[in-house]
């Protein structure tokens, strides 16, 4: 199971994710309660060793600016929410980075297809909110057979394994599930959740 922790902000949150087992962590460049400068995520960069994926976040931004945020904070992996399209997928790709594209709980046949993203990730109506969804909805969608595929939305420590079987996921990624209030990260909530996401792992 892999497993991405989002909108981390200290040394001392990545540390914890990292010596929990995480394989990826995300730095939020968006709009949010966890919103981190460029020049910090550079900083922060220091705590993640090769082998844990670093990931910068955004929300809706044109996918030229969050390619120029992305470089500027050092960071080779970009996560899209919004709307998108396949030339969206081909810019990151021309920038020589890495894309995870995130379509919401309503997308449609043609959103959850392969555009050639390098993951892809199914979340809540609203990133970022803490709400969870029928994860089960996902299941047996042949769109979604053999893909590696992240679950987001409303996870924590006590539904992730539940969550993850439910929906066939390949992976999954939290953020809310994780802090001790909102933008707050908990380090205990972090390593349960890891420890929990990676003990369920049953694909
Ligand atoms: O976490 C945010 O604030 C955020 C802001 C903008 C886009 C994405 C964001 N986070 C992503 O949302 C889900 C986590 O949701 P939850 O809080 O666990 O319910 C995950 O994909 C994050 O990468």
């Amino acid at each position: 199971m892999f497993v991405k922790v989002c909108g981390l902000s200290t040394s001392e949150s990545i540390r914890e994710a990292v010596d929990a087992g995480a394989d990826a962590v995300g730095f939020v460049l968006t709009a949010s309660p966890r919103v981190v400068s460029p020049g910090q995520v550079s900083t922060l960069l220091a705590d993640v060793p090769a082998g844990v994926t670093p990931i910068a976040v955004f929300r809706s931004e044109p996918v030229a600016d969050a390619v120029a945020i992305a470089r500027a904070a050092g960071l080779q992996w970009i996560q899209l929410h919004g709307e998108r399209t396949r030339t969206d997928v081909a810019t990151v790709h021309d920038a020589g980075m890495k894309l995870v594209r995130a379509v919401t709980v309503g997308a449609g046949p043609d959103e959850l297809e392969d555009w050639g993203e390098d993951l892809l990730l199914i979340d809540a109506a609203v990133p970022g909110s803490g709400e969870s969804w029928d994860y089960a909805s996902m299941a047996d969608l042949p769109v979604l057979k053999g893909r590696q595929w992240l679950l987001a939305g409303g996870l924590d420590a006590a539904n992730v394994r539940d969550a993850s079987v439910a929906a066939h996921a390949w992976g999954v990624d939290v953020s809310s599930g994780v802090e001790a209030s909102r933008g707050v990260k908990d380090l205990a909530k972090i390593r349960a959740f890891v420890g929990a996401a990676k003990a369920g792992a049953k694909v």
